[in-house]
Parts: C-alpha cells; structure tokens; sequence
C-alpha cells in the first residue's frame, strides 16, 4: 500500500502529476455508445453539448467480433470531434479479457488527451486499480499526456461490494464508482433476469386484519421495495468519505420512462451525482433528474438567506431550520451552480426564481 508520502507521486517518470482534488464535473447522464455501431457513432458529434458524458463503450454490449471495430471507432471519433463542454469517457474490456490490454495502449497515445475517464468494469479490489494506475502513467509518460486519466470503477462483484473502500482509495485518479446491477446480480446469484430496476417479486405485504383464513386471503397492500438500496448507499458512503463521486448504471427497460425515472430519482435523492443513458430518450430523463428542481433551490435559497451566519435555529413555513438543514441546502445551491454554468436553460430558471 503507497503510504500518504508517495500516494501522489506519478507512478512513471515522466508521467503527469496525479491531482489532489477530483473535480466535480456535471455528469448527470453518462451517455453509452457502441463506436462499431455506424449509425449509433454517426450522431456523436451532433450530441456534443446535450449530454454531460458521451462514453465510447468497448466492453459488454460490443460484439466480440467488433472489438477493435469498436476501439478504433472511438479513436477516429475522438480525434475528428471537438467536445467542447462534454466530457469524453471509455468503458474498456474487462482485465481478464483478451481485448483490454490493446484497449488501453491504443487509446492513451492516440486520444489519450482527450480522455477525461476511463472505466473499468468487473473491478474486483484494489489491485485492478493499481494495474491499471501503474500502465497508465507509464503510457502516459510515454506518449507526453499533459493530464492525468482519472479512472472510474463499474461495482459489479460481489468481492468488489465488500472491497469497495480499498477500491476508492487505490489511487489518486479515482473519479468515481457505478453500480453494475446486471453482471452484480449474476455475480450474486440474485434470481433475477433485468438490467437494473425494481422487481415485483421483491415486496413487503401490509399485514392481514386478523389471523383468519379469510383475512389472509383477502386482498392487502403490497409496496414493492428497491433491489438496489443497500448497494447504493454503500457506495455513496463510500465515495463521499473518499472524496469521489458515485453514480445509477444501466436501467435496461428502455420502454419504461417512468420506472427508469424512479430509480434515477431514488439514486439523485440517496446521494449519486448521475446515472448511465444507454438510449438518447434516458438523457433527458437524467438531466431532469439530478438537476436540482426550481422548488428545490428556492427553498434551499429561502433557508440560506433566513439562517444568517449559519448558526442557531430558525423557523420557516413551520419547520425548524440549523445548521444542518442547511447543509443540505448549501448541497442543492452549489449543485445548481455547477449545472448552470453549463446549461443555459437551468440558468435561466434557477436565476428566475424569487426568494
Ligand atoms: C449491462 C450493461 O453493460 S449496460 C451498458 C452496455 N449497453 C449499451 O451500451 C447499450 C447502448 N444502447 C444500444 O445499444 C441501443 O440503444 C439499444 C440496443 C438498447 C436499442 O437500439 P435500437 O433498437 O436501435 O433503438 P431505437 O430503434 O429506439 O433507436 C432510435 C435511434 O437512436 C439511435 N440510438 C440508439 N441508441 C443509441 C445510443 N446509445 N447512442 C446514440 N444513438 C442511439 C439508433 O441508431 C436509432 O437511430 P435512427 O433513428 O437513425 O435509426
Ligand atoms: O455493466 C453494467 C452492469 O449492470 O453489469
Ligand atoms: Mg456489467
């Protein structure tokens, strides 16, 4: 383990110096596209500045025959598209396949500037990590990056559930973790067939009235429950006391806007800063999503300006606000100030609004 002495050391000479801080980019969607794909990769450049994170997939989902279809797909559209605005993401094969080594040494010479991310699935403990920290820096050093390519992590084993602290801690370019819903659950052996989302076998049912049969029998309330909360907020805690920032994956039912938006909500509400848009329809369902709502900000603004220098306690609409009420607020401010400045149509609410 690399003590507090060298952790930030590049880890080949010539490599750029790793950062101290991961900044907070707006990513609310993660936007997924198969670079093999001719038509799929043909309206990349047209999406640049309607999506906070356009990622070239190469992973699951690509076809083992357009593999390095798909890997130099990406390079081409990299180097040929100006991003502006939008960050550009990979998801490379995963370490144990026989893709992922040419994956990385194709991608950093050729567009590694460009390369704000790059994710690893099927991460497994901090040794994946420290492989791939130590080839990038030595790749990088090679090829004269400038910056370094932060990594992000796919939380998609059940080793990496239990590994997950020493995964955010592994290195200094941890940018953040996914949730992995589909390869985690086989990984589990959850008996389960979806891409993410809820199920309405995983339910509690209101109680029966009395201990008849015909009471048990009787019709009662059922409330389906999330698949997903433990996971989720284990990787939120872990992120947050790890300064990196967690993220929803794939809702596989491209059909079912609303179930999608629910679990996008429920993920925006327990602490995640985005999610993955595996269609262009789920793009505008996640920038909805984890942009903070005009009502939000107006009452978070409501609460900064009654709370003063920030201490004691105040009563606004009936509630009692203090210090930790707003911080929550001061979460939802600072949020929304980061989207405006890259989303001229927030601006114009949030700046609309009168407190
Ligand atoms: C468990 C995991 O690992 S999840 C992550 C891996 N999976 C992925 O990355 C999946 C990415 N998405 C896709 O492959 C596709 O969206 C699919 C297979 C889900 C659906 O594809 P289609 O059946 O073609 O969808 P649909 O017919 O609605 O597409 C409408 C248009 O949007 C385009 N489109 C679809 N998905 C995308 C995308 N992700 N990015 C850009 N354009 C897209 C289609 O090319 C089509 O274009 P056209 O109108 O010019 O014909
Ligand atoms: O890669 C994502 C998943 O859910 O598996
Ligand atoms: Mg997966």
């Amino acid at each position: 383990m690399r003590t507090s002495k060298d952790f930030f050391r590049p880890l080949a000479v010539g490599a750029p110096a790793p950062l101290r801080e991961i900044p907070a980019r707006p990513s609310r969607a993660i936007h997924f596209f198969d670079p093999s794909n001719e038509k799929m990769a043909a309206k990349i450049p047209a999406m640049v500045g309607t999506v906070d994170v356009l990622l070239g997939n190469l992973e699951d989902a690509v076809k083992a025959d357009n593999k390095v279809a798909a890997r130099e797909g990406l390079v081409r559209i990299a180097q040929s598209t100006d991003f502006g605005p939008t960050q550009l993401w990979t998801r490379i094969n995963s370490l144990d396949s026989p893709w992922v080594l040419d994956d990385l040494t194709t991608l950093v010479p050729a567009i590694g500037e460009k390369l704000d991310v790059i994710m690893v699935p099927k991460v497994q403990g901090a040794e994946d990590i420290h492989y791939v920290d130590r080839l990038l820096a030595q790749l990088e050093a090679k090829a004269g990056i400038s910056k370094p390519i932060l990594v992000h992590a796919i939380l998609e084993t059940a080793r990496g559930v239990a590994n997950i602290e020493e995964i955010c801690a592994a290195s200094p370019r941890m940018q953040g973790l996914s949730l992995g819903p589909a390869d985690l659950a086989a990984d589990r052996r959850m008996k389960t067939t979806r891409v993410g989302g809820g199920h309405p076998g995983y339910l509690v049912r209101q109680d029966p009235a009395s201990s008849s049969e015909d009471d048990i029998n009787a019709p009662r309330a059922i409330f389906q429950q999330d698949l997903w909360h433990y996971t989720i907020a284990r990787m939120v805690d872990a992120c947050a006391m790890h300064g990196i920032y967690p993220y929803y994956g794939p809702f596989g039912d491209i059909a079912d806007v609303v179930a999608c938006e629910d679990q996008f909500r429920n993920a925006f509400l327990l602490g995640c800063v985005g999610t993955w848009s595996l269609h262009p329809k789920q793009i505008a369902i996640a920038n909805r999503v984890f942009s903070p709502s005009v009502e939000d900000i107006k009452h978070a603004r409501r609460v900064v300006a009654a709370m003063g220098d920030g201490t004691g306690a105040v009563m606004l609409d009936g509630k009692m606000e203090d210090d930790a009420s707003l911080k929550q607020c001061l979460v939802m401010v600072e949020l929304a100030e980061q989207l405006a400045a890259i989303d001229p149509e927030l601006k114009a609410a949030y700046d609309a609004i009168e407190i």
